[in-house]
């Protein structure tokens, strides 16, 4: 009888996963010296409470080196954030750093780090999602979009190239909804003095896209708008979807949205063929998986007329290097982080190999009979790439003395209906899902 311990042997590639890879890190962040362009770490004996940090214009300057230490923590030394002039210590005795240490004061009980500017709203609706520890990727972002020069003459972009699994859709989500609460709140309180509709709420003034947010596919502008909506929740921001399957919309009556290529070029760019967008309010523009949507070239084309068009911010998120990316960043005038290992799988995701024969034909019998074994193989005969499938579950329930869900991804709609049929012949319930 087969043993599947021959097919998975210790010797094979086995990335360990660490306990601590969902939990947040904590965090420092270094100066840049304009003197002489060195980067200075802070002390961790510094005390926290910067209630404003001085900032330096940084045209061209690059963030990189966060490098990955043992279990999905780092070393603070290693980061080069190069936003400020002098040191934001939030290393805090190795305490995590906290959403709240950048909330804005609430009573008379300011953040601890003394940083005031995420709205309160914001930092009760990640509370309710579970989410208090800030990711290398978030604080990096913030930093980006919060500590700019207000000198500068344009705010600069950001290339975050991070890890999957990293928090890169919070890194963005939550920078955008603050700066355009700002904004409409800034609007409403000049309106307000303008105003004589005093019944008239900022829900009910027109707006203009303040964000754009695009994803490659469907399902993952999906994704990001149902976190949107955890995030806006109490707040008078509105968003929109703006993808294939759904409605055009029939307004441009929103802060922000969440868009795939087709769907907007239908309200944008040459083939605008349903309501046309007004972009002359828009301030970011955010590329979720940036390597993928630099792969597109109807993006790129609507990327450049979205230029011609408004000035605004672009935000750039990958988990993979691309070199074409660097289209969508102003080269002058741009912020990158680096974290985490690129090009490369998570650390939480455990990787097994085993050499499979799709040639082969399968030895696992007895589906008639009910009687369901596997004939034994040769030495050196490879496996069945089925055989290979339907070990390892049985295996990994036996060892964990559970059900496990696993999920199995082809190229193909009917290899996914054939293997999830198969397996539920052979006793394993399984489902095939696609688009
Ligand atoms: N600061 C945080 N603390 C705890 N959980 C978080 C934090 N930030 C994000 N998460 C959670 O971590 C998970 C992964 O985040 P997310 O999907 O944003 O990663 P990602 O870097 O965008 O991954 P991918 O490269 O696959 O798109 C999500 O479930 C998210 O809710």
């Amino acid at each position: 009888m087969y043993s599947s311990d021959e097919y998975f042997s210790p010797s094979e590639s086995e990335v360990v996963s660490s306990s601590e890879a969902d939990e947040g890190v904590p965090l420092a962040a270094a100066g840049y010296d304009k003197s002489d362009g060195s980067c200075t770490t802070p002390s961790t004996e510094s005390a926290l409470g910067f209630v404003s940090a001085p900032v330096v214009p940084l045209a061209g300057l690059q963030i990189t080196g966060v490098e990955e230490g043992n279990e999905y923590k780092y070393d603070s030394s290693n980061i080069l954030f190069a936003y400020c002039e002098s040191a934001i210590e939030l290393y805090n005795d190795g305490k995590d750093v906290l959403f709240e240490d950048f909330g804005m004061p609430q009573g008379d009980r300011p953040p601890a780090s003394g940083l005031c500017y995420l709205d309160n709203r914001i930092i009760n609706n990640l509370y309710r999602c579970g989410i208090r520890t800030m990711r290398p990727a978030q604080l990096a972002a913030f930093q980006a979009i919060f500590f700019n020069n207000p000198e500068a003459i344009q705010p600069s972009d950001f290339l975050g190239i991070s890890s999957t699994g990293s928090g890169k859709t919070h890194a963005f989500l939550v920078p955008v909804v603050q700066q355009c609460l700002n904004s409409i709140e800034d609007i409403s309180d000049d309106e307000d003095e303008t105003s004589d509709d005093e019944n008239c709420t900022s829900k009910e003034k027109k707006r203009t896209p303040f964000a754009l947010i695009f994803a490659h596919s469907n399902p993952l502008v999906d994704g990001i708008y149902q976190r949107i909506l955890e995030l806006v929740k109490d707040t008078d921001i509105i968003v929109k979807k703006i993808v294939g399957q759904q409605d055009f919309i029939t307004d441009t009556n929103f802060d922000i949205a969440i868009c795939s290529v087709g769907r907007f070029s239908n309200h944008f760019g040459p083939n605008a063929c349903k309501v046309e967008l007004d972009l002359s309010g828009l301030k970011y523009v955010v590329l979720d998986e940036a390597d993928k949507m630099a792969e597109n070239n109807e993006f790129y084309q609507l990327y450049t007329k979205m230029k011609e068009e408004s000035t605004f911010v672009t935000m750039a998120f990958s988990a993979t290097i691309d070199m074409s990316i660097m289209d969508f960043m102003d080269t002058d005038n741009y912020y990158q982080l680096l974290y985490g290992e690129q090009n490369a799988v998570p650390l939480s995701v455990k990787q097994r190999f085993c050499e499979v024969n799709s040639r082969s034909v399968t030895k696992i019998v007895g589906f008639a009979t009910g009687n369901v074994r596997q004939l034994k193989y040769e030495p050196g005969e490879k496996i069945h790439p089925f055989d290979a499938l339907y070990n390892y579950i049985n295996k990994t329930n036996d060892m964990k003395k559970s059900k496990k869900r696993f999920l199995v991804f082809v190229k193909r709609q009917c290899v996914a209906d054939f293997i999830a049929q198969k397996l539920c012949c052979y006793g394993i319930d399984a489902v095939s899902v696609y688009r």
